[in-house]
């Protein structure tokens, strides 16, 4: 029996499934030349920081470069082929969003570990979008609970990883270092948040 109504699903695109539509792939949602526009306008333009976290009480630097907007507040701040894209998704997936974390993966050393978005400030039963550019990098999914099923999605540029606000509960995404890539990865991860 299949517990909360989440289940596995045998489509490779479509891993997991819930009542807010679980976690979907789909490839090919922006053509080559916009991905490639807006990868560079992203590289110039962005505001990336690098951040700091605590590991093993040592300040270490987050292995990612990043850098947020909001869609509703700042609109003189975000390069414009950005907030078309972001009004892009929103229409196609018919999400209010109102917020855009860039992640710059410089090579295949960058990753991002394995977590939930943390859903505090996020609006219930809105989904995650990330848009991917540049190289493909592997997501892994991983369920929280034993024996802990794993999923593996190459994101391709131009496609979008679609997650439930449901799935963050069960589910942890990651993008994990991958030695072979040697050529950087943006990815544009759209939300909605109440404040
Ligand atoms: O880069 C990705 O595809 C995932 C990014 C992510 O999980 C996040 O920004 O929370
Ligand atoms: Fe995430």
């Amino acid at each position: 029996m299949h517990q909360n109504s989440l289940f596995d699903t045998t489509d490779p695109q479509h891993p997991i499934d819930d009542a807010e539509g679980g976690v979907r792939y789909l490839p090919g949602v922006f053509d080559r030349d916009w991905c490639e526009r807006l990868f560079e306008v992203l590289w110039h333009q962005a505001e990336w920081n690098s951040q700091q976290r605590m590991m093993y009480e040592r300040l270490v630097e987050v292995p990612r470069r990043m850098a947020s907007y909001r869609l509703d507040r700042e609109r003189g701040r975000l390069p414009p082929m950005l907030e078309e894209t972001a009004q892009r998704i929103g229409e196609r997936l018919a999400a209010p969003f109102n917020s855009v974390g860039l992640n710059l993966y410089r090579d295949g050393r960058d990753s991002v570990a394995p977590h939930n978005d943390k859903l505090h400030d996020l609006a219930p039963r809105q989904p995650i979008a990330v848009l991917s550019l540049g190289a493909t990098r592997r997501m892994t999914i991983r369920a929280k609970r034993a024996p802990h099923t794993q999923w593996h999605m190459e994101l391709e540029a131009g496609s979008l990883v679609v997650m439930s606000h449901a799935s963050q509960h069960h589910y942890d995404h990651g993008i994990p270092k991958s030695p072979g890539v040697v050529d950087p990865r943006i990815s544009i991860a759209l939300r909605v948040r109440h404040s």
